[in-house]
Protein backbone atom coordinates (compact mmCIF):
# COMPACT_ATOMS: atom_id res chain seq x y z
CA UNK A 1 0.00 0.00 0.00
CA UNK A 2 2.03 2.84 -1.06
CA UNK A 3 1.02 5.99 -0.42
CA UNK A 4 1.32 6.97 -4.09
CA UNK A 5 -1.19 5.01 -4.44
CA UNK A 6 -3.77 7.55 -2.30
CA UNK A 7 -6.40 8.99 -3.29
CA UNK A 8 -6.47 12.83 -4.30
CA UNK A 9 -6.36 13.52 -0.22
CA UNK A 10 -3.64 16.14 0.92
CA UNK A 11 -1.01 14.62 1.87
CA UNK A 12 -0.91 16.98 4.52
CA UNK A 13 -3.49 18.30 6.75
CA UNK A 14 -4.80 21.58 5.97
CA UNK A 15 -2.22 24.46 7.75
CA UNK A 16 -5.43 25.66 9.43
CA UNK A 17 -6.12 22.70 11.33
CA UNK A 18 -3.98 21.55 14.10
CA UNK A 19 -1.43 19.10 13.35
CA UNK A 20 -2.54 15.13 14.21
CA UNK A 21 -0.79 14.37 17.10
CA UNK A 22 0.90 10.63 17.64
CA UNK A 23 2.66 9.37 21.10
CA UNK A 24 4.59 7.13 21.05
CA UNK A 25 5.33 5.71 24.70
CA UNK A 26 7.70 2.55 23.85
CA UNK A 27 10.71 1.67 21.75
CA UNK A 28 9.27 1.80 18.30
CA UNK A 29 12.19 1.73 15.30
CA UNK A 30 12.48 4.53 13.55
CA UNK A 31 11.75 4.28 10.05
CA UNK A 32 8.46 4.05 10.59
CA UNK A 33 8.17 7.16 12.77
CA UNK A 34 9.93 8.94 9.47
CA UNK A 35 7.21 8.54 7.83
CA UNK A 36 4.78 10.07 10.45
CA UNK A 37 7.03 12.87 11.19
CA UNK A 38 6.86 14.16 7.76
CA UNK A 39 2.71 14.74 8.11
CA UNK A 40 2.04 14.90 12.03
CA UNK A 41 3.91 15.95 15.22
CA UNK A 42 5.11 12.68 17.00
CA UNK A 43 5.93 12.54 20.65
CA UNK A 44 8.48 9.98 21.73
CA UNK A 45 7.91 9.62 25.57
CA UNK A 46 9.61 6.67 27.55
CA UNK A 47 8.71 5.85 30.49
CA UNK A 48 5.20 7.39 31.20
CA UNK A 49 3.51 6.37 34.20
CA UNK A 50 0.05 4.52 33.52
CA UNK A 51 -1.02 8.64 35.26
CA UNK A 52 0.97 10.52 32.96
CA UNK A 53 -0.86 8.05 29.83
CA UNK A 54 -4.39 8.92 31.10
CA UNK A 55 -3.14 12.87 32.12
CA UNK A 56 -1.73 13.03 28.46
CA UNK A 57 -3.85 10.82 25.90
CA UNK A 58 -6.68 13.72 25.28
CA UNK A 59 -4.34 15.33 22.87
CA UNK A 60 -3.68 12.45 20.74
CA UNK A 61 -4.96 11.51 17.43
CA UNK A 62 -2.69 8.68 17.11
CA UNK A 63 -1.54 6.05 19.82
CA UNK A 64 1.37 3.41 19.02
CA UNK A 65 3.08 1.20 21.79
CA UNK A 66 4.36 -2.06 21.83
CA UNK A 67 3.82 -4.79 24.80
CA UNK A 68 4.61 -2.82 28.09
CA UNK A 69 1.95 0.04 27.46
CA UNK A 70 -1.46 -1.28 29.14
CA UNK A 71 -4.16 0.71 26.86
CA UNK A 72 -7.17 0.16 29.25
CA UNK A 73 -10.84 1.27 29.19
CA UNK A 74 -9.79 4.43 31.27
CA UNK A 75 -7.22 5.23 28.49
CA UNK A 76 -9.60 4.98 25.43
CA UNK A 77 -12.37 7.21 27.29
CA UNK A 78 -9.92 9.75 28.46
CA UNK A 79 -8.52 9.93 24.53
CA UNK A 80 -11.36 11.39 23.02
CA UNK A 81 -9.17 12.57 20.04
CA UNK A 82 -7.72 9.09 19.54
CA UNK A 83 -8.64 7.29 16.20
CA UNK A 84 -5.93 4.59 15.79
CA UNK A 85 -4.27 2.50 18.49
CA UNK A 86 -1.32 0.86 16.76
CA UNK A 87 0.41 -2.14 17.97
CA UNK A 88 3.66 -2.55 16.66
CA UNK A 89 3.61 -6.15 16.86
CA UNK A 90 1.33 -9.25 17.21
CA UNK A 91 -0.12 -9.58 20.85
CA UNK A 92 -2.82 -6.97 21.56
CA UNK A 93 -3.41 -8.17 24.73
CA UNK A 94 -2.53 -5.42 26.73
CA UNK A 95 -5.13 -3.02 24.47
CA UNK A 96 -8.69 -3.29 25.72
CA UNK A 97 -9.86 -4.11 22.12
CA UNK A 98 -13.62 -4.18 22.68
CA UNK A 99 -13.47 -0.51 24.36
CA UNK A 100 -11.87 0.99 21.38
CA UNK A 101 -14.60 -0.58 19.33
CA UNK A 102 -17.26 0.85 21.41
CA UNK A 103 -15.10 4.13 20.92
CA UNK A 104 -14.93 4.08 17.19
CA UNK A 105 -11.02 3.56 17.61
CA UNK A 106 -9.31 1.33 15.09
CA UNK A 107 -6.57 -0.99 17.01
CA UNK A 108 -4.34 -2.72 14.21
CA UNK A 109 -1.04 -4.29 14.79
CA UNK A 110 1.69 -6.39 12.22
CA UNK A 111 0.40 -9.81 12.18
CA UNK A 112 3.60 -11.36 10.62
CA UNK A 113 6.60 -7.94 10.87
CA UNK A 114 7.64 -10.44 13.95
CA UNK A 115 7.27 -14.09 13.59
CA UNK A 116 10.35 -14.72 11.93
CA UNK A 117 12.84 -13.40 15.31
CA UNK A 118 9.70 -14.88 17.57
CA UNK A 119 11.07 -18.18 16.15
CA UNK A 120 14.12 -18.12 16.27
CA UNK A 121 14.33 -16.94 19.49
CA UNK A 122 12.32 -20.00 20.52
CA UNK A 123 14.69 -21.97 18.69
CA UNK A 124 17.41 -19.96 20.57
CA UNK A 125 15.77 -20.52 24.24
CA UNK A 126 15.18 -24.65 23.06
CA UNK A 127 18.82 -25.25 22.69
CA UNK A 128 20.20 -23.02 25.28
CA UNK A 129 17.90 -25.15 27.36
CA UNK A 130 19.35 -28.28 26.00
CA UNK A 131 22.77 -27.74 26.81
CA UNK A 132 22.40 -25.12 29.79
CA UNK A 133 23.72 -22.20 28.11
CA UNK A 134 22.72 -19.69 30.52
CA UNK A 135 24.01 -21.16 33.81
CA UNK A 136 27.40 -22.14 31.60
CA UNK A 137 27.70 -18.91 30.81
CA UNK A 138 26.94 -17.48 34.47
CA UNK A 139 29.50 -19.95 35.63
CA UNK A 140 32.17 -19.45 33.26
CA UNK A 141 31.98 -15.44 34.26
CA UNK A 142 32.19 -16.08 37.79
CA UNK A 143 35.61 -18.13 37.20
CA UNK A 144 34.55 -21.46 37.54
CA UNK A 145 34.92 -24.47 34.96
CA UNK A 146 32.04 -27.05 35.57
CA UNK A 147 31.97 -29.16 32.85
CA UNK A 148 30.57 -32.49 34.37
CA UNK A 149 27.78 -29.79 35.65
CA UNK A 150 26.79 -28.56 32.50
CA UNK A 151 26.29 -31.26 30.19
CA UNK A 152 23.48 -31.34 27.97
CA UNK A 153 21.00 -32.99 25.67
CA UNK A 154 20.42 -33.18 22.22
CA UNK A 155 17.77 -31.77 20.12
CA UNK A 156 17.78 -34.09 17.08
CA UNK A 157 15.88 -37.06 16.43
CA UNK A 158 13.38 -35.98 19.93
CA UNK A 159 9.59 -35.08 19.70
CA UNK A 160 9.34 -31.15 19.89
CA UNK A 161 5.51 -30.97 20.94
CA UNK A 162 3.30 -27.63 19.53
CA UNK A 163 0.73 -26.06 21.17
CA UNK A 164 -0.83 -23.15 18.36
CA UNK A 165 -0.23 -23.60 15.06
CA UNK A 166 -0.49 -20.29 13.89
CA UNK A 167 1.96 -17.98 12.27
CA UNK A 168 5.12 -18.52 14.42
CA UNK A 169 4.00 -22.05 15.60
CA UNK A 170 4.16 -23.21 11.91
CA UNK A 171 7.89 -21.36 11.25
CA UNK A 172 9.38 -22.78 14.96
CA UNK A 173 7.74 -26.59 13.32
CA UNK A 174 9.87 -26.25 9.91
CA UNK A 175 12.89 -24.74 11.67
CA UNK A 176 12.87 -27.66 14.61
CA UNK A 177 12.15 -30.04 11.17
CA UNK A 178 15.54 -28.77 10.48
CA UNK A 179 16.93 -29.75 13.49
CA UNK A 180 16.42 -33.56 12.98
CA UNK A 181 13.20 -33.10 15.32
CA UNK A 182 10.28 -34.79 15.32
CA UNK A 183 7.31 -32.40 15.60
CA UNK A 184 3.75 -33.16 17.08
CA UNK A 185 1.47 -30.66 17.76
CA UNK A 186 -2.18 -29.72 18.79
CA UNK A 187 -4.49 -26.66 17.11
CA UNK A 188 -8.27 -27.43 16.76
CA UNK A 189 -7.88 -24.85 13.90
CA UNK A 190 -5.29 -25.84 11.88
CA UNK A 191 -5.31 -27.37 8.80
CA UNK A 192 -4.87 -30.84 8.61
CA UNK A 193 -3.41 -30.01 5.08
CA UNK A 194 -0.82 -27.77 5.73
CA UNK A 195 0.68 -29.29 9.05
CA UNK A 196 0.76 -32.88 6.57
CA UNK A 197 2.65 -30.65 4.04
CA UNK A 198 4.87 -29.39 6.62
CA UNK A 199 5.47 -32.81 8.52
CA UNK A 200 3.67 -32.32 11.37
CA UNK A 201 1.82 -34.72 12.97
CA UNK A 202 -1.45 -33.25 14.60
CA UNK A 203 -3.07 -34.46 17.34
CA UNK A 204 -6.48 -33.89 19.26
CA UNK A 205 -5.77 -33.45 22.96
CA UNK A 206 -3.10 -32.10 24.93
CA UNK A 207 -3.37 -36.27 26.89
CA UNK A 208 -1.98 -37.33 23.71
CA UNK A 209 0.76 -34.63 23.38
CA UNK A 210 1.76 -34.23 26.78
CA UNK A 211 3.45 -37.74 27.30
CA UNK A 212 5.09 -37.52 23.99
CA UNK A 213 7.37 -34.57 24.10
CA UNK A 214 10.86 -34.04 24.91
CA UNK A 215 10.05 -30.09 24.34
CA UNK A 216 7.01 -28.70 24.69
CA UNK A 217 6.49 -24.69 22.86
CA UNK A 218 3.32 -22.63 23.13
CA UNK A 219 2.36 -20.08 20.19
CA UNK A 220 -1.10 -19.61 21.19
CA UNK A 221 -2.51 -15.77 22.06
CA UNK A 222 -3.39 -15.34 25.35
CA UNK A 223 -7.32 -15.43 25.87
CA UNK A 224 -10.01 -16.69 28.71
CA UNK A 225 -9.06 -20.30 27.04
CA UNK A 226 -5.39 -20.67 26.86
CA UNK A 227 -4.94 -18.99 30.23
CA UNK A 228 -3.83 -21.25 32.60
CA UNK A 229 -3.74 -24.17 30.28
CA UNK A 230 -1.57 -26.07 31.23
CA UNK A 231 -1.56 -26.35 35.63
CA UNK A 232 0.31 -29.00 37.86
CA UNK A 233 -2.12 -31.74 36.21
CA UNK A 234 -0.90 -31.56 32.96
CA UNK A 235 3.30 -30.99 33.86
CA UNK A 236 2.58 -34.35 36.04
CA UNK A 237 1.55 -36.06 32.32
CA UNK A 238 5.32 -34.94 30.94
CA UNK A 239 8.11 -36.63 31.28
CA UNK A 240 10.72 -35.85 34.03
CA UNK A 241 13.31 -35.05 31.22
CA UNK A 242 10.51 -33.02 29.43
CA UNK A 243 11.81 -29.13 28.81
CA UNK A 244 8.79 -26.34 27.72
CA UNK A 245 9.28 -23.48 26.06
CA UNK A 246 7.37 -20.12 26.51
CA UNK A 247 7.95 -16.85 23.48
CA UNK A 248 3.95 -16.68 23.37
CA UNK A 249 2.47 -14.96 26.41
CA UNK A 250 2.59 -15.53 30.09
CA UNK A 251 -0.06 -16.84 31.67
CA UNK A 252 -0.68 -20.32 29.33
CA UNK A 253 1.38 -21.81 31.26
CA UNK A 254 0.76 -21.40 34.95
CA UNK A 255 3.15 -19.67 36.67
CA UNK A 256 2.90 -21.14 40.09
CA UNK A 257 2.29 -24.59 38.69
CA UNK A 258 5.89 -24.65 36.15
CA UNK A 259 7.61 -23.33 39.54
CA UNK A 260 6.20 -26.56 41.41
CA UNK A 261 6.88 -28.98 38.30
CA UNK A 262 10.43 -27.51 37.92
CA UNK A 263 11.02 -27.99 41.91
CA UNK A 264 9.90 -31.06 42.40
CA UNK A 265 11.38 -32.44 39.23
CA UNK A 266 8.02 -33.29 37.10
CA UNK A 267 10.01 -31.95 34.10
CA UNK A 268 13.71 -30.62 33.93
CA UNK A 269 14.01 -27.02 32.30
CA UNK A 270 12.22 -24.33 31.08
CA UNK A 271 12.94 -21.29 28.32
CA UNK A 272 10.82 -18.38 28.93
CA UNK A 273 10.57 -15.30 27.56
CA UNK A 274 7.28 -13.93 29.19
CA UNK A 275 5.90 -13.87 32.12
CA UNK A 276 2.16 -12.63 33.46
CA UNK A 277 3.79 -9.64 35.41
CA UNK A 278 6.07 -7.50 33.01
CA UNK A 279 8.77 -6.53 33.95
CA UNK A 280 9.28 -9.33 36.43
CA UNK A 281 11.71 -6.96 39.02
CA UNK A 282 7.93 -5.27 39.81
CA UNK A 283 5.93 -8.59 39.65
CA UNK A 284 4.13 -11.56 41.09
CA UNK A 285 6.18 -13.74 43.18
CA UNK A 286 5.44 -16.39 40.93
CA UNK A 287 7.04 -14.58 37.65
CA UNK A 288 9.95 -13.50 39.68
CA UNK A 289 10.83 -16.75 41.00
CA UNK A 290 10.30 -18.63 37.91
CA UNK A 291 12.92 -16.21 35.93
CA UNK A 292 15.27 -16.81 38.81
CA UNK A 293 14.85 -20.47 38.56
CA UNK A 294 18.19 -22.28 37.90
CA UNK A 295 16.64 -24.67 35.57
CA UNK A 296 15.22 -21.57 33.98
CA UNK A 297 16.58 -19.94 31.00
CA UNK A 298 14.68 -16.60 30.70
CA UNK A 299 14.62 -13.15 28.75
CA UNK A 300 13.34 -10.14 29.21
CA UNK A 301 10.34 -10.43 26.27
CA UNK A 302 12.78 -10.15 23.76
CA UNK A 303 11.25 -12.39 21.22
CA UNK A 304 10.43 -9.97 19.06
CA UNK A 305 13.39 -7.90 19.82
CA UNK A 306 15.97 -7.81 16.61
CA UNK A 307 16.66 -4.82 14.28
CA UNK A 308 14.71 -6.77 11.28
CA UNK A 309 11.59 -7.31 13.55
CA UNK A 310 11.51 -4.14 14.65
CA UNK A 311 11.99 -2.19 11.58
CA UNK A 312 9.12 -4.75 9.93
CA UNK A 313 6.47 -3.82 12.13
CA UNK A 314 7.34 -0.18 12.61
CA UNK A 315 6.95 0.26 8.71
CA UNK A 316 4.04 -1.98 9.16
CA UNK A 317 1.86 -0.05 11.41
CA UNK A 318 2.95 3.48 10.72
CA UNK A 319 1.72 2.84 7.21
CA UNK A 320 -1.40 2.35 8.29
CA UNK A 321 -2.05 5.20 11.02
CA UNK A 322 -0.77 7.46 8.50
CA UNK A 323 -3.47 5.92 6.05
CA UNK A 324 -5.77 6.25 8.43
CA UNK A 325 -5.25 9.68 10.28
CA UNK A 326 -6.13 10.98 6.00
CA UNK A 327 -9.10 9.11 6.04
CA UNK A 328 -7.74 5.74 4.55
CA UNK A 329 -8.43 2.14 5.51
CA UNK A 330 -5.70 -0.12 7.45
CA UNK A 331 -4.37 -3.06 5.65
CA UNK A 332 -4.51 -5.30 9.53
CA UNK A 333 -6.89 -3.85 11.70
CA UNK A 334 -7.78 -5.91 14.56
CA UNK A 335 -11.28 -4.72 15.37
CA UNK A 336 -12.77 -3.95 11.71
CA UNK A 337 -12.86 -5.93 8.76
CA UNK A 338 -10.12 -6.69 7.16
CA UNK A 339 -8.87 -5.41 3.95
CA UNK A 340 -6.41 -7.63 2.30
CA UNK A 341 -3.00 -5.41 0.86
CA UNK A 342 -4.29 -6.43 -2.70
CA UNK A 343 -8.14 -5.82 -2.33
CA UNK A 344 -6.87 -2.38 -0.88
CA UNK A 345 -6.50 -0.55 -4.40
CA UNK A 346 -9.45 -1.85 -6.10
CA UNK A 347 -11.81 -0.77 -2.84
CA UNK A 348 -10.41 1.94 -1.76
CA UNK A 349 -12.10 4.55 -4.70
CA UNK A 350 -15.22 2.85 -4.09
CA UNK A 351 -14.75 3.25 -0.51
CA UNK A 352 -14.21 7.05 -0.77
CA UNK A 353 -17.51 7.37 -3.38
CA UNK A 354 -20.09 5.64 -1.03
CA UNK A 355 -18.94 7.41 1.72
CA UNK A 356 -19.24 11.07 -0.17
CA UNK A 357 -22.81 9.86 -1.05
CA UNK A 358 -23.88 9.31 2.22
CA UNK A 359 -22.52 12.88 3.30
CA UNK A 360 -24.19 13.69 0.19
CA UNK A 361 -27.53 12.01 1.17
CA UNK A 362 -27.65 13.46 4.67
CA UNK A 363 -27.04 17.19 3.63
CA UNK A 364 -28.68 17.41 0.23
CA UNK A 365 -31.57 15.37 0.94
CA UNK A 366 -32.48 15.14 4.35
CA UNK A 367 -30.52 19.08 5.04
CA UNK A 368 -28.27 18.39 7.62
CA UNK A 369 -31.23 16.97 9.97
CA UNK A 370 -30.09 14.05 11.56
CA UNK A 371 -34.08 12.91 12.45
CA UNK A 372 -34.36 12.41 8.12
CA UNK A 373 -31.20 9.71 8.04
CA UNK A 374 -31.86 7.58 11.25
CA UNK A 375 -34.72 5.05 11.01
CA UNK A 376 -34.57 5.13 7.30
CA UNK A 377 -34.00 2.07 4.73
CA UNK A 378 -31.51 2.88 2.12
CA UNK A 379 -30.67 0.16 -1.08
CA UNK A 380 -27.20 0.19 -2.34
CA UNK A 381 -27.06 -1.31 -5.83
CA UNK A 382 -23.12 -2.39 -6.91
CA UNK A 383 -23.09 -2.42 -10.78
CA UNK A 384 -20.51 -3.30 -13.25
CA UNK A 385 -17.13 -4.49 -11.98
CA UNK A 386 -18.47 -3.75 -8.15
CA UNK A 387 -20.91 -6.38 -8.68
CA UNK A 388 -18.49 -8.84 -8.63
CA UNK A 389 -17.02 -7.92 -5.09
CA UNK A 390 -17.87 -10.30 -2.12
CA UNK A 391 -16.35 -8.50 0.32
CA UNK A 392 -19.11 -5.57 0.56
CA UNK A 393 -18.34 -5.03 4.37
CA UNK A 394 -16.28 -1.88 4.19
CA UNK A 395 -18.52 -0.71 1.19
CA UNK A 396 -21.17 -0.74 3.77
CA UNK A 397 -19.90 0.64 6.61
CA UNK A 398 -18.83 3.39 4.37
CA UNK A 399 -22.38 4.36 3.86
CA UNK A 400 -22.62 4.57 7.50
CA UNK A 401 -20.33 6.47 8.10
CA UNK A 402 -21.22 8.81 5.28
CA UNK A 403 -24.78 9.22 6.11
CA UNK A 404 -23.94 9.81 9.90
CA UNK A 405 -20.56 11.81 10.08
CA UNK A 406 -22.66 15.14 9.24
CA UNK A 407 -25.13 14.78 12.01
CA UNK A 408 -22.27 12.50 14.42
CA UNK A 409 -22.75 14.31 18.08
CA UNK A 410 -20.27 11.28 19.51
CA UNK A 411 -18.54 13.88 21.20
CA UNK A 412 -17.47 15.09 18.05
CA UNK A 413 -15.51 11.83 17.08
CA UNK A 414 -15.65 10.74 13.38
CA UNK A 415 -17.71 7.44 12.77
CA UNK A 416 -15.61 4.98 11.08
CA UNK A 417 -15.14 1.53 9.46
CA UNK A 418 -15.23 0.10 13.35
CA UNK A 419 -18.00 1.32 14.92
CA UNK A 420 -20.20 1.99 11.80
CA UNK A 421 -22.47 -1.25 12.28
CA UNK A 422 -23.48 -0.57 15.64
CA UNK A 423 -24.09 3.10 14.89
CA UNK A 424 -26.38 2.33 12.49
CA UNK A 425 -28.02 -0.33 14.62
CA UNK A 426 -28.27 2.46 17.16
CA UNK A 427 -30.17 5.11 14.92
CA UNK A 428 -32.11 2.39 13.23
CA UNK A 429 -30.54 3.15 9.44
CA UNK A 430 -31.22 -0.61 7.24
CA UNK A 431 -29.26 -1.03 4.60
CA UNK A 432 -29.90 -3.41 1.69
CA UNK A 433 -27.03 -4.26 -1.09
CA UNK A 434 -27.54 -5.69 -4.44
CA UNK A 435 -25.25 -7.10 -6.58
CA UNK A 436 -26.58 -6.18 -10.33
CA UNK A 437 -24.67 -8.64 -12.93
CA UNK A 438 -25.97 -7.68 -15.97
CA UNK A 439 -24.05 -5.25 -17.81
CA UNK A 440 -26.70 -3.88 -20.25
CA UNK A 441 -28.35 -2.42 -16.71
CA UNK A 442 -27.29 0.86 -17.02
CA UNK A 443 -24.09 0.75 -15.77
CA UNK A 444 -22.21 2.41 -19.23
CA UNK A 445 -19.25 0.29 -20.13
CA UNK A 446 -16.03 2.57 -19.44
CA UNK A 447 -17.28 2.88 -15.48
CA UNK A 448 -15.28 1.12 -13.86
CA UNK A 449 -18.20 0.55 -11.10
CA UNK A 450 -21.02 2.19 -10.83
CA UNK A 451 -23.18 2.54 -7.06
CA UNK A 452 -26.48 3.25 -7.30
CA UNK A 453 -28.02 4.68 -3.37
CA UNK A 454 -31.75 4.92 -2.79
CA UNK A 455 -33.74 6.06 0.00
CA UNK A 456 -36.64 4.02 0.18
CA UNK A 457 -38.88 5.63 2.20
CA UNK A 458 -37.68 8.81 1.68
CA UNK A 459 -39.63 12.07 2.59
CA UNK A 460 -41.67 12.80 -0.72
CA UNK A 461 -40.81 9.47 -1.92
CA UNK A 462 -37.45 7.65 -3.20
CA UNK A 463 -34.60 9.86 -3.72
CA UNK A 464 -31.68 8.44 -5.99
CA UNK A 465 -28.34 8.97 -6.12
CA UNK A 466 -25.22 7.28 -8.69
CA UNK A 467 -22.09 7.69 -8.55
CA UNK A 468 -19.12 5.80 -10.25
CA UNK A 469 -15.34 5.81 -10.17
CA UNK A 470 -13.22 6.25 -13.16
CA UNK A 471 -9.35 5.32 -12.20
CA UNK A 472 -8.83 6.51 -9.00
CA UNK A 473 -11.10 9.56 -9.37
CA UNK A 474 -14.72 9.41 -8.01
CA UNK A 475 -17.83 11.22 -9.67
CA UNK A 476 -21.33 12.05 -9.24
CA UNK A 477 -23.58 10.95 -12.19
CA UNK A 478 -27.28 11.35 -11.03
CA UNK A 479 -29.02 13.25 -8.15
CA UNK A 480 -32.27 12.64 -8.10
CA UNK A 481 -33.66 13.85 -11.38
CA UNK A 482 -31.07 15.55 -12.61
CA UNK A 483 -27.89 14.33 -14.65
CA UNK A 484 -24.54 15.48 -13.31
CA UNK A 485 -20.91 14.44 -13.53
CA UNK A 486 -19.16 16.07 -10.49
CA UNK A 487 -16.14 15.19 -8.38
CA UNK A 488 -18.16 15.02 -5.07
CA UNK A 489 -15.25 16.48 -3.04
CA UNK A 490 -14.78 19.81 -0.62
CA UNK A 491 -17.34 22.52 -0.19
CA UNK A 492 -20.17 22.20 -2.44
CA UNK A 493 -23.07 24.28 -2.82
CA UNK A 494 -26.15 23.17 -4.34
CA UNK A 495 -28.87 25.05 -5.80
CA UNK A 496 -31.81 24.09 -7.29
CA UNK A 497 -33.05 26.56 -9.80
CA UNK A 498 -34.91 27.34 -13.04
CA UNK A 499 -32.55 27.18 -16.01
CA UNK A 500 -32.89 30.93 -17.14
CA UNK A 501 -30.71 33.33 -18.57
CA UNK A 502 -28.84 34.95 -15.76
CA UNK A 503 -28.61 32.68 -12.99
CA UNK A 504 -25.06 32.26 -12.87
CA UNK A 505 -23.91 35.24 -12.72
CA UNK A 506 -26.29 36.02 -9.87
CA UNK A 507 -24.87 33.50 -7.95
CA UNK A 508 -21.71 34.71 -8.77
CA UNK A 509 -22.42 38.11 -8.04
CA UNK A 510 -23.51 37.20 -3.87
CA UNK A 511 -20.41 34.99 -3.73
CA UNK A 512 -18.12 37.47 -4.91
CA UNK A 513 -19.78 40.25 -2.59
CA UNK A 514 -19.15 37.41 0.27
CA UNK A 515 -15.66 37.13 -0.67
CA UNK A 516 -16.31 33.65 -2.10
CA UNK A 517 -14.24 32.05 -4.53
CA UNK A 518 -15.85 30.05 -7.22
CA UNK A 519 -13.28 27.15 -7.60
CA UNK A 520 -16.16 24.81 -10.36
CA UNK A 521 -19.43 24.88 -11.34
CA UNK A 522 -21.48 22.48 -13.24
CA UNK A 523 -25.10 22.46 -14.29
CA UNK A 524 -26.96 19.27 -13.85
CA UNK A 525 -29.83 19.23 -15.82
CA UNK A 526 -33.35 16.92 -15.61
CA UNK A 527 -32.40 13.54 -16.74
CA UNK A 528 -34.48 12.04 -19.83
CA UNK A 529 -36.90 10.02 -17.50
CA UNK A 530 -37.76 13.02 -15.54
CA UNK A 531 -38.19 15.62 -19.06
CA UNK A 532 -40.48 12.80 -20.44
CA UNK A 533 -42.24 12.61 -16.77
CA UNK A 534 -43.08 15.88 -17.04
CA UNK A 535 -44.04 16.08 -21.28
CA UNK A 536 -46.66 13.25 -19.72
CA UNK A 537 -47.98 15.31 -16.76
CA UNK A 538 -48.40 18.48 -19.08
CA UNK A 539 -49.76 15.94 -21.85
CA UNK A 540 -52.10 14.83 -19.38
CA UNK A 541 -53.24 18.29 -18.51
CA UNK A 542 -53.90 19.16 -21.82
CA UNK A 543 -55.88 15.81 -22.45
CA UNK A 544 -53.27 14.52 -25.19
CA UNK A 545 -51.96 11.59 -23.11
CA UNK A 546 -50.66 9.85 -26.27
CA UNK A 547 -51.25 12.74 -29.00
CA UNK A 548 -48.49 13.86 -31.21
CA UNK A 549 -48.90 17.73 -30.06
CA UNK A 550 -48.36 18.22 -26.37
CA UNK A 551 -49.63 20.99 -25.00
CA UNK A 552 -46.85 22.74 -22.02
CA UNK A 553 -48.54 25.47 -19.59
CA UNK A 554 -46.14 28.53 -18.86
CA UNK A 555 -45.83 26.68 -15.16
CA UNK A 556 -44.81 23.68 -16.81
CA UNK A 557 -42.46 24.59 -19.13
CA UNK A 558 -40.73 26.31 -16.42
CA UNK A 559 -40.38 22.92 -14.50
CA UNK A 560 -39.02 21.48 -17.49
CA UNK A 561 -36.22 23.58 -17.15
CA UNK A 562 -35.23 23.28 -13.74
CA UNK A 563 -31.53 22.54 -13.09
CA UNK A 564 -29.26 21.87 -10.27
CA UNK A 565 -26.23 24.21 -10.00
CA UNK A 566 -23.24 22.44 -8.38
CA UNK A 567 -20.86 25.36 -7.17
CA UNK A 568 -17.54 24.29 -5.31
CA UNK A 569 -16.79 27.33 -3.13
CA UNK A 570 -13.49 27.84 -1.00
CA UNK A 571 -14.12 30.05 2.17
CA UNK A 572 -16.69 29.92 4.75
CA UNK A 573 -20.19 29.97 3.55
CA UNK A 574 -22.82 31.96 5.86
CA UNK A 575 -26.09 31.21 7.05
CA UNK A 576 -26.41 34.92 5.61
CA UNK A 577 -24.85 34.08 2.25
CA UNK A 578 -27.36 31.17 1.80
CA UNK A 579 -30.38 33.26 2.99
CA UNK A 580 -29.18 35.95 0.04
CA UNK A 581 -28.86 32.97 -2.38
CA UNK A 582 -32.19 31.45 -1.93
CA UNK A 583 -33.71 34.99 -2.04
CA UNK A 584 -32.45 35.41 -5.40
CA UNK A 585 -34.87 35.13 -8.35
CA UNK A 586 -35.11 31.61 -10.10
CA UNK A 587 -34.16 29.26 -6.90
CA UNK A 588 -35.99 27.45 -5.93
CA UNK A 589 -33.64 25.97 -2.77
CA UNK A 590 -30.09 25.60 -1.78
CA UNK A 591 -27.60 23.43 0.01
CA UNK A 592 -24.46 23.66 1.84
CA UNK A 593 -22.64 20.41 1.64
CA UNK A 594 -19.08 19.91 3.20
CA UNK A 595 -17.25 16.28 2.07
N1 LIG B 1 7.63 -13.06 22.73
C1 LIG B 1 7.45 -12.22 21.75
O1 LIG B 1 8.13 -11.21 21.66
C2 LIG B 1 6.42 -12.50 20.72
C3 LIG B 1 5.27 -13.17 21.04
N2 LIG B 1 4.34 -13.42 20.10
C4 LIG B 1 3.12 -14.10 20.52
O2 LIG B 1 3.03 -15.36 19.89
C5 LIG B 1 1.68 -15.77 19.85
C6 LIG B 1 1.37 -16.40 18.50
O3 LIG B 1 1.53 -15.48 17.45
P1 LIG B 1 1.14 -15.88 15.96
O4 LIG B 1 1.70 -17.21 15.60
O5 LIG B 1 1.51 -14.74 15.11
O6 LIG B 1 -0.44 -16.00 16.08
P2 LIG B 1 -1.43 -16.80 15.12
O7 LIG B 1 -2.74 -16.20 15.34
O8 LIG B 1 -0.88 -16.87 13.74
O9 LIG B 1 -1.42 -18.28 15.72
C7 LIG B 1 -2.03 -18.62 16.93
C8 LIG B 1 -2.49 -20.07 16.81
O10 LIG B 1 -2.97 -20.51 18.09
C9 LIG B 1 -4.04 -21.39 17.84
N3 LIG B 1 -4.84 -21.55 19.05
C10 LIG B 1 -5.72 -20.68 19.62
N4 LIG B 1 -6.26 -21.23 20.73
C11 LIG B 1 -5.72 -22.47 20.86
C12 LIG B 1 -5.88 -23.52 21.82
N5 LIG B 1 -6.70 -23.38 22.87
N6 LIG B 1 -5.17 -24.64 21.64
C13 LIG B 1 -4.33 -24.77 20.61
N7 LIG B 1 -4.14 -23.82 19.66
C14 LIG B 1 -4.82 -22.67 19.79
C15 LIG B 1 -4.78 -20.74 16.71
O11 LIG B 1 -5.61 -21.64 16.02
C16 LIG B 1 -3.65 -20.25 15.83
O12 LIG B 1 -3.31 -21.19 14.84
C17 LIG B 1 0.88 -14.50 20.18
O13 LIG B 1 0.46 -14.56 21.51
C18 LIG B 1 1.86 -13.40 20.07
O14 LIG B 1 1.55 -12.32 20.85
C19 LIG B 1 4.50 -13.05 18.80
C20 LIG B 1 5.62 -12.38 18.42
C21 LIG B 1 6.67 -12.04 19.36
O1 LIG C 1 4.46 -8.98 18.97
C1 LIG C 1 4.25 -9.51 20.06
O2 LIG C 1 3.21 -10.13 20.33
C2 LIG C 1 5.25 -9.40 21.11
O3 LIG C 1 5.08 -10.00 22.14
C3 LIG C 1 6.37 -8.47 20.94
O4 LIG C 1 6.37 -7.60 22.03
P1 LIG C 1 7.27 -6.26 22.04
O5 LIG C 1 6.81 -5.41 20.90
O6 LIG C 1 8.68 -6.69 21.84
O7 LIG C 1 7.03 -5.61 23.36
Amino acid sequence: MAPSALPDRPSTPSPSLPRPRILVPEKVSAEGLALLKAHYAVDVRSGLSPDDLLSLIPSYHGLIVRSETKVTAAVLEAGHNLRVVARAGVGVDNIDVAAATAHGIVVVNSPAGNIVAAAEHTIALLLAVARNIGRADASLKAEKWERSKLVGVEVGRKTLGIIGLGKVGMKVARMAIGLGMRVVALDPYASADVAKQAGVQLVLSLDALLPEVDFLTIHTPLLASTLNLLGEAEFKKMKKSARVLNVARGGVYNEAALVRALDEGWIAGAGIDVFTTEPVAEGTPAARRLAGHERVVATPHLGASTVEAQENVSMDVCTQVLEILRGGLPTAAVNAPLIMPEEYRRLQPFVRLIERMGGLYTQHFAGGRGGMVGGRRFELVYHGELASISNTRPLFAALVKGLVSPISDAGGRDVNIVNAGLVARERGIAIDERHVHDESSGSPPTYAGLVTLRSLDGVGGEQAMEGYVSGTAIYISKLDRFEANFHPEGTLLILHNYDQPGMIGNVGMVLGRHGINIGSMQVARLNREARLAMAKTAAGAGGLVDGPVVEIGEEEEKAAKEALMIVGVDGDVTKEVLQELVEDEGILNVSLIRL
